[in-house]
């Protein structure tokens, strides 16, 4: 009787703890160019997979605003609006979407109760969290394009090919981070 409060409450600690593992993400950051290395991605697809596609949407627009009202939450701690209208700003708008669609590939309904989560289930989380990355990536790509006055073959070069792998390794990351939470029942439902 008394669990439906405490479920929201749950849901609502996930929330701001992923939008919180985000920016922790931003921090971990190799300046490679114009675009950084950072382990934004990972946390990003892991709070699609837990919150899903809604509430993990919510939880990249809560990350984003924390920035613009300036805490220190982008790749090296940056802040502010005119970040979001810089070369990486495009990414920020993207993790919004990839949280959406990797939302798609967590656990809903009665499925959130089984605890065998068997190899077809990640093999579709995992499928939601690429496709997520690759909004993000064509958000993060165009924004390039216009910051950095490139064309779509530069601007992949710049802003996709060189994340690529370390990108796939991070969903990986992530996917095996939501099947260990999930089997043990640590989600919010
Ligand atoms: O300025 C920011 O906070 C956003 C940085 C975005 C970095 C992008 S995310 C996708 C790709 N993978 C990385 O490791 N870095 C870029």
């Amino acid at each position: 009787m008394h669990d439906a409060p405490l479920a929201g409450l749950h849901r609502l600690v996930w929330t701001a703890l992923m939008a919180a593992l985000i920016a922790v993400g931003a921090m971990v950051m190799l300046p490679v160019g114009p675009v950084p290395v950072t382990l934004q991605t990972l946390f990003v697809a892991l709070a699609g997979l837990v919150l899903g596609p809604a509430r993990g949407a919510g939880a990249m627009l809560l990350y984003v605003l924390a920035g613009v009202m300036g805490l220190p939450v982008f790749s090296g701690g940056k802040a502010g609006f005119a970040h979001l209208l810089g070369p990486t700003g495009g990414y920020l708008f993207g993790f919004a979407c990839m949280a959406c669609i990797a939302g798609f590939g967590g656990l809903r309904g009665r499925e959130a109760r089984d605890t065998a989560i068997r190899l077809p289930r990640v093999a579709l989380a995992l499928c939601c969290c690429l496709a997520g990355l690759g909004v993000a990536y064509l958000a993060g790509a165009a924004r390039l394009m216009q910051v950095l006055d490139i064309d779509v073959a530069r601007a992949v070069a710049v802003g996709v090919l060189p994340f690529l792998p370390g990108d796939v390794v991070k969903v990986l990351l992530a996917v095996a981070a939501w099947r260990f939470l999930a089997v043990r029942r640590l989600l919010p439902r």
